[in-house]
């Protein structure tokens, strides 16, 4: 994930079944590994993606203010800043959910992401009344999986994500972070090279996070590329490459999140991680 450090100022699928998104699927064990994607991955790659100088007016002012940002393929990018300073309006820009009300929002040039090639998990899955095979089955579908296939992709898919045993449990009775595992996995149907990450484990108890970012880590360990918004400083430190930090639907700064931890280029970074900026 590249776009040259931007010192100080510069820039589910959907999930699966309800947008333009849909896993390079990943494997537990070897012998589960889900089947190397079947379409042409060239045709399906994204990058670089880009927002040039995009921005989205809601309420009567630009919530996302000519923000520049560009993702290209490897790392994870945690999306950074206070409450309402557009992170989850650039999230839906980057997934083609939203258009931009002024600028560009590019996938390898064009205006639409390839089929497929962008995955979302929100910060509360919309799981299907259906089992929890079901829920993955049923994403497969969706991405145009062979029917005989489903079942076994569905079933590796699962045991990545450490939901074996709640296979024929309905979806909706998992626990918070057996669900969020679920609307990975289920992301990851589509064999997406982008993940984008919206707040995943802000309902969730420490340990539950802690396996959603061990799954995120061994799906980016496999090829995908992860962009997640998080309020959770400990959280980026634990599985980003780099910072972005918005302010006021601004990027504020891009940063190697090691340096960013240890000396935030903007003052708006600093500000944030002394619980200075609360707006
Ligand atoms: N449909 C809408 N109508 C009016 N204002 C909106 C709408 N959607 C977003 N906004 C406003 O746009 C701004 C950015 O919203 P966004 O959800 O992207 O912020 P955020 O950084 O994700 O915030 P949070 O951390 O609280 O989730 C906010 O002030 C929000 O209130």
């Amino acid at each position: 994930m590249s776009e040259p450090a931007s010192r100080p100022a510069a820039e589910q699928a959907a999930a699966p079944l309800s947008g333009p998104a849909c896993g390079r699927p990943a494997g537990a064990r070897a012998a589960e590994r889900p089947a190397a994607p079947t379409r042409a991955a060239a045709a399906r790659d994204p990058w670089p993606v880009r927002l040039d100088r995009v921005s989205v007016r809601r309420g009567g002012r630009a919530a996302v203010d000519a923000l520049t940002l560009r993702l290209d393929p490897g790392g994870v990018l945690a999306l950074m800043g206070p409450n309402g300073a557009g992170k989850s309006l650039t999230l839906r820009l980057l997934a083609g959910l939203i258009a931009p009300d002024e600028g560009a929002a590019t996938w390898a040039g064009r205006p639409t992401p390839p089929r497929g090639a962008v995955g979302v998990v929100f910060q509360r899955p919309a799981l299907l009344r259906r089992s929890t095979l079901g829920n993955v089955t049923h994403a497969l579908a969706l991405a145009g999986a062979p029917r005989r296939a489903r079942r076994a992709r569905a079933m590796a898919l699962l045991a990545q994500a450490g939901l074996t045993h709640r296979a024929d449990a309905p979806a909706r009775a998992l626990s918070g972070g057996e669900q969020q595992r679920l609307a990975l996995a289920r992301a990851l149907a589509c064999a997406p090279a982008l993940l984008l990450l919206d707040e995943p484990t802000a309902n969730l108890d420490p340990r539950a996070t802690a396996q959603v970012e061990a799954l995120l880590r061994e799906v980016c360990a496999q090829g995908v590329t992860a962009l997640v918004v998080t309020h959770d400083a400990g959280q980026a430190r634990r599985v980003a490459d780099e910072v972005a930090f918005l302010h006021n639907g601004r990027l504020t700064e891009r940063t190697p999140a090691r340096e960013f931890f240890a000396r935030p280029a903007s003052p708006e970074g600093r500000a944030y991680l002394e619980g200075r900026l609360l707006l």
